[in-house]
């Protein structure tokens, strides 16, 4: 492993978060490295998105801790501090202003840029961010007259907008082609790649997630039950039950 992937970005200790009664998400520790591409999984209802609410400001934790990078504790803080500190994140359902062109919902995206975040190399400008998503053509054309597919796409460039270091997206690959989502892949590893970025995937398709991810965290009821490579979490026999074998089978 090299220096840049020892690098401590994010930590989630005990992190707990209640509905009510309900327990979303249930004492999950978990770590995150500079450099690698980590798939959250789990069944419906598992906590996944709480989670991410949880390490982005969305949602405060009833307990637990959250560090990001340096250290420095974020927990039940505000989300603009999020993204000062380096963490954007996307939606299930894209939330880009459809009034507005691509070059202005990227541009907006900048506005909640941490002051001193250096710019991300080769993705420093509008153009640059919206070139490198394949939508450069269209960066004059509001977002309402984008396919919902652009529309994932332009949301990916708000958030790079903000000059992340961790970028936590949230089943960006929904609804898309084979061919969609394998593009969407490829650009995902090229973030990590030539741009240095962390990425966090939750994705429902398992078998799709498992295919793009090196790590991947399962979820279910809320618990943490695996940490590990694709390869070690099909083999598991509390994920396998976890999901009755069935989405399993497809990556065993
Ligand atoms: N704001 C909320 N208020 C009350 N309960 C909530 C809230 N948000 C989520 N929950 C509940 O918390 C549990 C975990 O939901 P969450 O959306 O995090 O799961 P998920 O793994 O992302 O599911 P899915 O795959 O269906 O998106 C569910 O039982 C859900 O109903």
């Amino acid at each position: 492993m090299s220096n840049r992937q020892q690098q401590l970005l994010l930590e989630a200790r005990e992190l707990t978060v209640r509905f009510g009664g309900l327990t979303a998400v249930d004492a999950v520790s978990a770590t995150l490295h500079a450099g690698e591409i980590v798939g959250i999984i789990g069944p419906n209802g598992a906590g996944k998105t709480t989670f991410f609410n949880a390490i982005s400001g969305v949602v405060m934790p009833t307990s637990g801790t959250l560090l990001v990078e340096n250290g420095i504790d974020l927990t039940r803080r505000g989300p603009h501090l999020y993204a000062a500190h380096g963490i954007a994140r996307t939606f299930q359902t894209p939330r880009v202003m459809a009034d507005m062109t691509l070059e202005d919902n990227v541009r907006f995206g900048m506005q909640f840029a941490g002051r001193h975040r250096e710019p991300i190399s080769g993705l420093g400008s509008t153009g640059e961010i919206l070139d490198m998503l394949g939508l450069g053509g269209l960066a004059r054309n509001v977002a309402a007259d984008i396919t919902p597919s652009q529309q994932r796409l332009l949301e990916i460039g708000m958030a790079l907008g903000t000059r992340p270091r961790v970028l936590l997206l949230d089943e960006v690959a929904a609804g898309l082609t084979e061919a969609e989502v394998d593009a969407m892949a490829r650009r995902i590893r090229r973030l990590r790649d030539e741009h240095g970025l962390t990425v966090v995937w939750i994705e429902h398709a398992v078998a799709t997630l498992l295919k793009y991810v090196e790590r991947v965290l399962v979820l279910h009821q809320g618990r943490k039950i695996a940490d590990g490579t694709p390869a070690e979490v099909v083999r598991n026999a509390e994920v396998v039950e976890a999901y009755l074998g069935d989405e399993m089978e497809a990556t065993a």
